[in-house]
């Protein structure tokens, strides 16, 4: 990391307060993001507006309060803790006489920077050439384009001297590599369910600990590191239980405000965590932010449809709270709802082992299905989860359908159906089947 501090990336940020909560941002934040970047920040512009200005984001004189601050620290480069039009980016350049780059761009650097894996590297690659397209337009000319910098680095990083003719070619391209890494993982997917083995992902906010839990329970070697998103691509290893095994998946870290086109390049390492039997939930309880990024995460299982998935909180970090014993709270069913642990001084992990065995039995579900032809189209679905353990014929040209698959999925398909699904079960003893 020095070395990037060496290289002498110095920035202003920007940071606006909006009374809106789907506007507001948070400026410690912003400089562990801007530090996990690699850079130095030299001085913060703060404000509080009711909405952004159209030309400049902030108003006309705080515009020039920013170009006179980048001046004076010599900054040779203005971060925003917000999402700028292009044209907003345009006109900051123009008045600040330096590179000014959004938080979209400043997340997608970090994700450039940390992406260890083929597929991660082409997912970062195709959501900075996406952000770039918009931004094409522009007039670059007139600033001195270095190589390397913030928004400049990764494998799109000579793309932007390209025309939209190349970039779009590049997009496509893109995007067949990744659709040929998806069907891998997808077949490695299958292969796993037919082993019987549970799926446990871990999901939770950047920093909160996930990597650090990954490496202690399956003793493996994980960069886990003190930046934001040190863990880009989903690693999946075999974890012991005390009757059992089931395979662990460490995934990307959240964060809140994740720009769409990340979500969207990132669709396969979520969706790994879409597919999971349970969702380990860590969070940092150390940290002041926990229930406001406690919530944020939730809102992105949300919209990757992964929130009717059997959660168990991890409340990381108990080291850093006085007088603090590992314990499990149960919720009212008598079921493991939350787990209080230290990864890095491994305390209570045996206690996390017997929540995740309890909860375990709890997830898998076994039905017997009798469908009727005119409903076959639902058999396509059973088989996309891989989940047919065995499928006869009746008579009357029924399909008994025996499925094993995870809670989640069958209530994910229950609700789709609208109720449908569910009037299809039945015991097999009921009717004669004939192969
Ligand atoms: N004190 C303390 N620090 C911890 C504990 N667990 C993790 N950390 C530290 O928290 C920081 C972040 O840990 P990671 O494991 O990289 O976090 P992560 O959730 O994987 O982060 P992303 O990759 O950004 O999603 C590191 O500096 C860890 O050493 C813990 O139990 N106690």
């Amino acid at each position: 990391m020095f070395d990037r501090y060496e290289a002498g990336e110095t920035a202003v940020l920007v940071h606006i307060d909006f009374a809106d909560e789907e506007r507001r941002e948070d400026l410690l934040e912003l400089q562990l993001l801007v530090e996990s970047a690699g850079a130095r920040s030299v001085g913060v512009i703060t404000g509080s507006r009711r909405s952004p200005d159209r030309k400049f984001f902030i108003g006309t004189g705080k515009a020039e309060e920013l170009a006179a601050m980048v001046a004076a620290t010599e900054a040779n480069v203005v971060i925003f803790n917000h999402a700028l039009s292009p044209a907003q980016e345009r006109n900051l350049e123009m008045v600040c006489q330096c590179r000014v780059l959004d938080r979209t761009t400043l997340i997608l650097d970090i994700f450039a920077q940390r992406a260890r894996t083929h597929e991660g590297k082409l997912q970062v690659e195709l959501a900075q050439l996406r952000h770039m397209s918009t931004r094409l337009i522009r007039g670059w000319t007139h600033l001195e384009r270095q190589k390397g910098g913030i928004g400049m680095r990764g494998p799109g990083e000579t793309q932007l001297e390209t025309d939209r003719r190349l970039l779009r070619g590049r997009i496509k391209n893109i995007n067949r590599r990744l659709e040929k890494v998806d069907k891998q993982r997808e077949q490695s997917r299958r292969a796993r369910k037919r082993s019987d083995l549970a799926t446990v992902s871990l999901v939770g906010y950047t920093n909160a600990g996930k990597s650090t839990l990954f490496n202690a329970l399956t003793s493996s070697e994980v960069y886990a590191a003190d930046q934001l998103f040190a863990t880009l691509d989903p690693t999946l290893r075999k974890l012991a239980l005390p009757d059992g095994a089931v395979i662990l998946a460490d995934t990307v870290g959240f964060i809140r405000h994740l720009p769409h086109d990340l979500v969207a390049a990132f669709k396969a390492t979520l969706q790994e965590t879409r597919q999971a039997e349970i969702l380990l939930h860590v969070v940092d309880c150390a940290d002041e932010n926990m229930t406001e990024n406690f919530d944020q995460v939730q809102s992105v299982l949300e919209e990757i449809d992964a929130d009717e998935i059997t959660q168990l909180v991890v409340c990381n970090k108990i080291d850093l709270l006085e007088d603090f014993a590992p314990r499990i709270d149960y919720n009212e069913d008598g079921k493991p709802e939350r787990v209080w642990v230290s990864a890095q001084k491994r305390i209570g992990f045996d206690l996390l082992l017997k929540a995740i065995t309890e909860l375990i039995g709890e997830v898998i579900c076994e039905l017997t299905l009798k469908i009727p032809a005119s409903a076959g189209h639902y058999l396509g679905q059973f088989y996309r989860l891989d989940a047919i353990q065995q499928k006869d014929y009746d008579d009357l040209g029924n399909c008994i359908l025996s499925v094993r698959l995870s809670d989640a999925d069958w209530r994910r398909l229950a609700k789709q159906s609208q109720g449908e699904l569910e009037a299809f079960i039945f015991e097999p003893s009921e009717v004669d089947v004939t192969c």
